[in-house]
């Protein structure tokens, strides 16, 4: 139960609520307890009248009359009281999943990188779905549960014991050993239950990925190897599930044969102790019967209830394992830090901790506010790790990152993030409409900004020959954009933001150089007072720059304008003439 004690303060946020469940949980119970005595006392009215001699019927009637309505009315309010406790307990248990959901995603969300690349977005989901809602059940059906099963057991256990000792001895006998059954049998349905959960989601991401990469299997014409290999596995998830379809068809037959030998017990122990006239009426023959029915539930809930604990300490002991891990990148500055855009590198060095790849090796440069920065070298050279440490994705090793002066770590995060424009290598894109994803980089922006932000990102012609226009639905189930479509849309994201700093990161890798010269032309324009960064593989993006660095195995080999660049043999001059001689002599 030390896991489940992260609940405690979700239990102290709702008391109130709770407490007020508790006792309406305790009356319902109690007003479901008038109806055995007075079953007992109308057979006991009956007898009377049986062997009275001219005895009233009217009388008999009367008081026959007297007790149904006792009984239906506490059935009543039985019934009223019973509404009110699901009402109370199992929305403070909704109240509780909705918390702890809301508290696991916030979480996810400060978490590092580093985090998401080690874990599978599967189990991320399914710590906040499942484990989630087996946690709840720990909060509502286990508390709902356990207090009916209490008071019941707290009044009925006496009472019985109270009016016929001898006959509750021998009732409540089998129902331990019900308990313990249905426990066991709970725990092995949770075991296979569990096989086929995971048997399932694996199916599943079978599925997905089948679906998703639907164009490769049709172009290697796999579409054959591809349905055998998913029937194997509906084959195993077949044989899986009737595992647990076996030991679920046990459940009711044995709870019904319990019930059924525990009645036998009743009776046939009341009806010889009725008979050695040990009790006076046959009244409480039937009064037992329905104390035993009354305390069948309860106590094959107690095994279950076992199980179900058992269960939510095991999801909420992984869903701490995630709340545990403490955010790497921390924002210590709680007031606002205003940022021009002079940034400074000083001897940073970065290694990825997750690969062991340092990425950069004493890396130093200064761009003052307004300055553009080209960033060019081979693949893996470590330019994207520039533009990621600007951005705080990282900490550094070593050295120092300052803008406007202020190391990072002193500014605050969310200053710092808002004041970055970042398109990324491969843009993402949400299924949502093209006006909402440009929107996402300002959230109240008018359609004639978003207009003005896909036009200087040369997109605004692709979207308006779409059907639909700015609202053309992207994704799985809308249109597919080309990758320099996409590119666009995502220098549009950050365009409209107008953020002071701006990365660009390989963002125009997939657009034609003449595309690629229009925007450089409207960035220049829309981002002449802003600091800008570019990462690139041609020269034509950075040939305007103020300053360009190459990056060679995370080192810093050669660093000045386009002019001098050129005239120094190296890494650029050889660039530039191979690509100047591709547009030249275009294949
Ligand atoms: N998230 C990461 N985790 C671990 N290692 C990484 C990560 N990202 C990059 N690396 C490694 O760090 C090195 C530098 O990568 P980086 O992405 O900065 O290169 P790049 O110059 O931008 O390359 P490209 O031009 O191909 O985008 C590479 O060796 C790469 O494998």
């Amino acid at each position: 139960m030390k896991e489940l004690q992260h609940l405690n303060k979700y239990f102290k946020k709702y008391w109130l609520r709770l407490f007020a469940g508790i006792i309406i949980t305790i009356v319902a119970r109690v007003f479901s307890l008038v109806m055995p005595p007075y079953v007992n006392k109308s057979v006991r009215e009956v007898e009377a009248f049986l062997k009275t001699e001219g005895a009233s019927v009217d009388a008999l009637g009367g008081v026959l009359i007297e007790n149904i309505l006792i009984i239906l009315g506490a059935a009543l309010f039985s019934g009223f009281f019973t509404f009110l406790m699901r009402q109370t307990i199992i929305n403070v248990s909704r109240y509780i999943e909705f918390d702890l959901k809301n508290e696991i995603f916030q979480h996810y969300q400060k978490l590092h990188l580093a985090f998401y690349k080690k874990n599978r977005t599967g189990d991320l989901m399914n710590r906040i779905s499942e484990d989630v809602s087996q946690v709840r059940m720990y909060a509502g059906p286990v508390i709902m549960y356990g207090i009916t099963t209490f008071t019941l057991f707290a009044c009925v256990i006496p009472i019985m014991f109270y009016k016929a000792p001898t006959i509750a001895a021998y009732t409540l006998l089998p129902l331990p050993i019900l308990s313990v059954l249905i426990y066991r049998i709970s725990k092995i349905i949770h075991k296979r239950s569990t096989v086929v959960q995971e048997f399932l989601s694996g199916l599943s991401t079978f599925a997905q990925e089948t679906f998703s990469g639907v164009n490769v299997i049709k172009a290697y014409g796999l579409e054959r190897t591809t349905a055998e290999q998913m029937q194997e596995l509906a084959h195993e998830g077949r044989d899986k599930s009737m595992d647990l379809v076996k030991v679920n068809a046990w459940f009711h037959p044995m709870m019904t044969l319990l019930i059924g030998v525990s009645n036998l017990l009743v009776i046939f122990i009341g009806g010889q102790q009725y008979i050695s006239g040990k009790i006076d009426s046959l009244g409480i023959i039937l009064e037992f019967i329905i104390y035993v029915n009354m305390l069948t539930w309860p106590v094959a809930i107690v095994g279950w209830l076992t199980s179900v604990i058992q269960r939510a300490e095991a999801s909420q002991k992984r869903i701490n394992e995630f709340l545990n891990v403490a955010p790497e990148i921390e924002n210590s500055i709680e007031t606002d830090t205003p940022i021009t855009g002079t940034i400074e590198f000083k001897n940073v060095s970065f290694t990825y901790p997750d690969t062991g790849i340092q990425a950069l090796k004493n890396v130093s440069f200064t761009i003052k506010a307004g300055e553009t920065l080209a960033i060019l070298g081979k693949t893996g050279a470590g330019k994207s790790t520039i533009l990621d440490l600007i951005a705080r994705l990282y900490d550094v090793d070593s050295g120092e990152i300052l803008i406007d002066g202020t190391p990072l770590p002193s500014l605050n995060l969310n200053s710092l993030r808002n004041s970055l424009g970042a398109v990324p290598q491969d843009a993402f894109l949400f299924s949502d409409t093209i006006a909402n994803n440009i929107k996402f980089g300002k959230e109240d922006a008018s359609s004639a900004e978003i207009e003005t932000a896909a036009k200087n990102a040369a997109v605004h012609e692709n979207i308006i020959g779409f059907k639909q226009g700015y609202e053309t639905i992207l994704g799985e189930r809308g249109l597919t954009l080309s990758g320099g479509q996409k590119q666009r849309v995502s220098i549009a994201r950050a365009l409209i933001k107008d953020p002071n700093i701006f990365l660009f990161d390989d963002c125009l890798s997939a657009v034609d150089t003449e595309t690629e010269e229009k925007i450089l032309g409207n960035l220049q324009e829309a981002s002449s007072s802003k600091t800008s960064l570019i990462v690139s593989h041609r020269v034509s993006s950075a040939r305007t720059a103020d300053q360009i660095i190459i990056l060679q195995d995370g080192e810093i080999a050669q660093n000045g304008p386009h002019e001098l660049l050129l005239s120094e043999n190296g890494y650029y001059k050889e660039l530039y003439h191979t690509q100047l001689t591709d547009k030249e002599n275009p294949q």
